[in-house]
């Protein structure tokens, strides 16, 4: 393993934060950590690199204990909310990283360095602008700055915290390449991301954090059995049920109106754990007057799952 936790937690003077967080991170494998905003993911990440230190738990990497600075030695991480010394350029930022990972400044000014710069400049997409400032780089430029550092001493293990959220689309496609390109030359990859479509292209497993809790974890394959939604044809549905519903669902269901029309005609997206909510559901939209046509099972999504896994509830914690 080249990453293993044993009921890791954090608790903030606010009483947030994560907790009994146990995980293992296989060699070669992408993994993905995801949950709704506020779960615990980065605090997680955190105390893996040693930036905060756990409350109560252990944890290794690369055999050594987490928080050991020889535990860290083959690590690249890109931090959530990177942000660099914007009068250096970009080419000045990584031979300081460079430095900071112990590298002397005559070998920051090598040959060989200066060839290295310009591969994960060209990996990363930022090919001819290193010697740009960094104040000339875009949100997105910066972020794939940020990927360069973490990729730039060819660590074994990568750590991305929500490495794509400045990218536009092709950004974002390009990220997801370069991931699977360095699994392939058999690095190891932990990702924190909001992004399912990231997710779901790329990673091997899954964990699922909410609350500061581990909900679940399990390879991805697992995951989209469980994300099985379902589609209900119904009539007779007004508007305010949703809620009225939603204040009924059982732990892991979600609805959602995917169509209605105004001679009360409906179809609603329904996540659930299994089919014995379905049951319960159908009984449920009976008693409320509607007629159900049809129940259709859709192919498992992870949105479904993670729509499931929060309560139905959106990013952010909108809904109760
Ligand atoms: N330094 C801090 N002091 C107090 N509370 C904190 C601190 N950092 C995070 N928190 C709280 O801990 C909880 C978990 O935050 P964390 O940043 O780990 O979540 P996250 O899953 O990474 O969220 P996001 O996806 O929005 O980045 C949140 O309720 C947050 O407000």
């Amino acid at each position: 393993m080249i990453l293993q936790t044993d009921r890791l937690s954090k608790t903030y003077s606010s009483g947030t934060g994560c907790s009994n967080i146990s995980l293992s991170i296989k060699q070669g494998q992408i993994f993905g950590l995801l949950g709704p905003n506020g779960a615990g993911k980065s605090t997680f990440v955190k105390m893996v690199v040693g930036l905060l230190r756990p409350d109560s738990g252990s944890g290794t990497l690369f055999g050594k204990p987490i928080g050991d600075p020889e535990s860290r030695v083959k690590l690249g991480y890109l931090p959530e909310l990177f942000r660099f010394q914007d009068w250096l350029t970009g080419a000045e930022v990584l031979r300081y990283h460079a430095g900071l990972h112990g590298m002397t400044r005559a070998q920051t000014k090598s040959a060989s360095f200066a060839e290295r710069m310009k591969e994960v400049f060209r990996i990363c997409g930022l090919n001819e602008r290193g010697n740009d400032r960094v104040r000339q780089y875009s949100k997105g430029m910066q972020q794939r700055l940020g990927l360069a550092c973490a990729l730039l001493m060819d660590p074994e293990f990568i750590i991305l915290d929500e490495p794509s959220s400045a990218l536009d689309p092709i950004g974002r496609y390009e990220v997801r390449q370069l991931l699977e390109q360095l699994r392939s030359a058999g690095k190891t990859i932990f990702l924190n991301t909001h992004l399912l479509e990231d997710v779901e292209a790329v990673c091997d497993e899954v964990a699922f954090l909410h609350k500061g809790q581990l909900r679940a974890s399990g390879s991805m394959r697992d995951m989209l059995q469980r994300g099985l939604s379902w589609e209900f044809s119904v009539s007779g549905w007004l508007p305010e049920l949703q809620e009225e519903l939603r204040g009924q669902l059982l732990p892991g269901m979600a609805i959602d109106v995917a169509k209605d029309a105004a001679d009360g005609s409906a179809v609603l997206k329904v996540a659930a754990g299994d089919r014995e909510q379905i049951g319960y559901l159908i009984r449920l939209l009976v008693e409320e007057g509607l007629t159900v046509y049809e129940v259709v099972p859709v192919q498992g999504s992870l949105e479904a799952w993670f729509l499931s896994m929060s309560g139905g509830e959106a990013a952010g914690g909108a809904r109760t």
